[in-house]
């Protein structure tokens, strides 16, 4: 449980960082909270020569306002965004599932830009990014660009983001006030990973649904969306009928593999309950 010898880098603004990437290519790895990298690291899963340390940067922490969204910094830490004013008002989900990450050491340390890039679908915050219609924000050799959350999961660790490329941000669009929400996610004991989970965002017009996020979490080999499911809600009033075809539907997305948290058939099933009971609680928020 020892790492292989690495050199520390410790960047002093994006720029730097991107040099260091640049000139290190695959022997380089960006170090945000390291609750994840450093684990891989003693397991010798990843022995990159040069680790490029992010926490100096000021600038990729804190939450702030632009126009119509929220402006997150990639280095902002699980427990900035459960005490985080602006969160709370305009992206309530987001303070549910952080609540919901591993423990309070963890979130002291470990980054909401750490979880959603890492390309974990263990990790939680990439799920409701999705169901967000979130974006990151990506600064490379080429200049800036944003590539939305969804379509961002490739695979297994496997994403979007170039060697060469780093995230400075994540920008989520403010929810729409009355917009019921719900993150439910089953695990073993607490700090432990999801055996599944399910971020569920509704809102409703004359009794009837208008809108509907469905987005899984550790069921596939990303976050998943269950598209067929969201299309089953909208414009009906909802009842238990309903909500069950919803369930049914988002299981029918699930392909999760067998670990030590289950069988594919009981992580299928605990990702419906999971549904059931976030259409249920999003509703009844939804309702006031
Ligand atoms: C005991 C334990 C329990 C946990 N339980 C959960 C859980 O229940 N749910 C959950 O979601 N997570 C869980 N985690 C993971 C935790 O949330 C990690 O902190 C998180 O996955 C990674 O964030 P980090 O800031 O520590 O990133 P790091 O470990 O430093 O980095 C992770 C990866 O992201 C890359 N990276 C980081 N920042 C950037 C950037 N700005 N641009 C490009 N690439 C970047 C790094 O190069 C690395 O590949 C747990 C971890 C532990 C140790």
């Amino acid at each position: 449980m020892i790492p292989g010898n690495f050199e520390y880098h410790a960047a002093r603004g994006v720029d730097e960082a991107l040099q260091l990437l640049a000139r290190f290519g695959d022997e380089g790895k960006l170090l945000a909270g390291g609750h994840s990298l450093l684990p891989m690291m003693k397991l010798r899963f990843a022995e990159p020569a040069h680790l490029i340390d992010l926490n100096p940067i000021e600038e990729l922490r804190g939450v702030r306002e632009d126009g119509n969204d929220l402006l997150i910094g990639t280095m902002t830490t699980e427990t900035a965004l459960q005490q985080s004013d602006l969160v709370q008002r305009h992206c309530p989900v987001l303070q549910e599932v952080v609540a919901l990450i591993a423990d309070p050491q963890v979130r002291n340390r470990g980054t909401i830009g750490g979880d959603a890039l890492h390309g974990d679908p263990g990790n939680d915050h990439p799920a409701v990014l999705m169901a967000l219609d979130a974006r990151f924000v990506i600064r490379g050799p080429n200049g800036e660009r944003e590539s939305p959350a969804n379509g961002f999961y490739l695979g297994p660790y496997l994403t979007q983001l170039g060697d060469n490329e780093l995230a400075t941000a994540i920008r989520i669009p403010k929810c729409p006030p009355g917009q019921g929400y719900a993150y439910c996610k089953m695990k073993r004991k607490t700090g432990d990973y999801a055996t599944a989970a399910a971020c569920v965002l509704l809102t409703l017009a004359d009794g009837k649904v208008q809108s509907a996020r469905i987005t899984l979490t550790n069921v596939g080999p990303t976050a998943l969306r269950a598209e067929d499911a969201e299309e089953l809600l909208v414009g009906q009033a909802l009842d238990d009928g309903l909500i069950e075809q919803a369930a049914q539907a988002a299981m029918s997305v699930c392909e999760p593999a067998e670990d030590l948290r289950g069988s594919p058939d009981y992580k299928t099933h605990i990702a419906g309950e999971m549904t059931r009971r976030a259409i249920r609680l999003a509703l009844q928020r939804a309702r006031g």
